[in-house]
């Protein structure tokens, strides 16, 4: 059949189904056609086995994006960038180096979940906008529809979509631009927190670490128990140690482990108890609230100013430096406001929260204000051990075994040296063959702090000797005549 005739025949059959839609158009009511058109929809969906749950990008008249329509993007980025063969990259809010892939328009990814399984498309409707342009405007709607069988109705409401929701939310916590906060008066401001510590990276016990990593993934999971026993959410952690022992270091590997944000709260720029209050509010869930150098940060002795005797409440100048004394105080924090803002009232106010506190004196705080229940773990961070030692030299020279290692360890038993030497001996100085040579360094380094050390104990115990040596003479002249014969002092500087 030649060209020509086919496109005669096509012509003639589209003329002819046009003619017929026009008569039954003509003489079908609309009122029937449209309820053969319904029926004709339930009937469809009454024989499907399948049941479909749409999701708006943007539900109602609302201007905001849906929290619902979020998080099933996020949750499904892994399984479209696994499954569908179109997809949308954008870079992440807050990050310019991190792409995030959703599906594109109409394509659909399967998913399984309890051995249920059930398909997500995505999709979009258009419709023209009503506003006056000269450009025609359109007004996409996109949405996500997720079809499963009806069998499976119940578990796919009550389980499955709570499911999706609690991991989208996740994804989007871990892969959010996390903020450090600093307090500026009763407000916060922030920048981006980019700490690369790590519990992996930090020197210390391994025991001991792995007991805060639990205790910390337990406690982010732990909402229902802290509700059930009726306790806020919220948890309080003290690190203690000389410095330069990791302490901060360590806070830094909480907020990468939890995802969560920091407030650094600067105690001596809070004006007040009533400030440090509108500062707690104002901090979000999933954050680390820290308060660094506990012992230095106020005058947190909690005492109450003296009872005013009657004469000085007469005297007009002494009334005066009073008052002023008084405003003074009335400025500051106190034990109780710290405590308040720990475990009081409005603590609960947010939920998720840790409050870390960290001191080189933990003998100088007030009991109060670390007892536990309130400050709920003590974790000491202390010199260097051999096992932070092996960590320090994986992370700094990628060793895990050398000769000198043993010599190490013995030094590492008899002298006190904080993980920050030890990781400034172990920092490559860009020589071949380096490492070697940074771990002579530590060696030479601990063997001088060892000479040093047993310097200062033999120059203390001869002071010792002497100061005792003047308490003895004073108390009993005659027996220090005998002491010096025997030679008291001497037999001290012989240790
Ligand atoms: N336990 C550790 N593990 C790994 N690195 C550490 C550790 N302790 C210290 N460092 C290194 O030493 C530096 C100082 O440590 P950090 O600031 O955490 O000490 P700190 O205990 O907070 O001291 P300070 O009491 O003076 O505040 C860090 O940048 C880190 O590189
Ligand atoms: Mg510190």
């Amino acid at each position: 059949m030649k060209f020509g005739e086919l496109f005669a025949q096509l012509g003639s059959a589209i003329a002819a189904f046009m003619f017929f839609k026009a008569i039954l158009d003509q003489y079908i009511p609309t009122q029937l056609r449209i309820s053969v058109g319904k029926h004709s929809g339930k009937l469809f969906s009454f024989l499907s086995p399948y049941i479909q749950i749409t999701f708006s990008e943007f539900a109602g008249e609302r201007l905001m994006r849906s929290e619902a329509y979020s998080a099933i993007e996020t949750y499904l980025s892994t399984t479209s960038s696994a499954q569908a063969r179109r997809l949308k990259a954008e870079t992440l809010k807050n990050s310019t180096h991190t792409l995030s892939l959703s599906m594109d328009d109409n394509e659909e990814v399967a998913d399984e979940f309890n051995g249920v399984k059930l398909w997500w498309a995505s999709g979009k409707t258009t419709s023209k906008n009503q506003t006056f342009s000269f450009q025609p405007i359109t007004d996409e709607k996109r949405f996500y529809s997720l079809r499963f069988h009806k069998k499976h109705r119940n578990f796919i409401i009550e389980t499955y979509l709570s499911h999706v929701m609690k991991e989208g939310n996740a994804i989007k916590v871990k892969n959010r631009q996390r903020k450090l906060f600093t307090n500026n008066g009763s407000s916060w401001s922030h920048v981006a927190f980019e700490h690369p510590a790590t519990f992996q990276t930090l020197a210390m016990d391994p025991i001991k670490k792995r007991d805060i990593v639990d205790d910390l993934t337990s406690f982010t999971k732990a909402e229902h128990f802290y509700s059930k026993i009726g306790r806020a959410w919220k948890r309080g952690y003290l690190l203690y140690g000389p410095p330069g022992t990791g302490k901060s270091t360590m806070i830094a590997a909480m907020a990468n482990l939890l995802s969560y944000d920091i407030y650094d709260l600067e105690l001596t720029a809070v004006k007040d108890n009533t400030e440090l209050k509108k500062l707690l509010i104002a901090t979000s869930s999933k954050a680390i609230i820290v308060i660094e150098d506990i012992d230095c940060s106020a005058d947190l002795t909690g005492q109450r100013s003296p009872p005013v005797k009657k004469k000085d409440e007469n005297d007009p100048l002494k009334r005066m430096a009073r008052e002023e004394t008084e405003s003074k105080s009335a400025s500051k924090i106190t034990l109780s406001g710290l405590l308040n803002f720990i475990d009081g009232l409005w603590s609960a106010c947010g939920s998720e929260r840790i409050i870390v506190f960290t001191t080189n004196y933990v003998e100088k705080l007030d009991p109060a204000l670390i007892r536990r229940g309130r400050m709920d773990k003590h974790v000491e961070l202390s010199y260097c051990g051999f096992e932070g030692f092996k960590v320090l030299a994986k992370n700094y020279l990628d060793l895990e075994r050398h000769e000198l290692f043993d010599t190490i360890e013995g030094l590492l038993g008899e002298v006190k040296i904080t993980p920050a030497d030890v990781a400034e001996c172990l920092m490559p100085r860009n020589i071949v063959g380096d490492a070697e040579i940074c771990l002579k360094n530590l060696i030479s380094a601990m063997e001088t702090a060892a000479q040093v050390e047993t310097e200062q104990i033999s120059v203390f115990r001869q002071d010792y000797a002497l100061i005792f040596r003047k308490l003895v003479k004073f108390f009993k002249p005659e027996r220090v005549e005998c002491n010096e014969r025997t030679k008291l002092g001497g037999r001290f500087t012989h240790y």
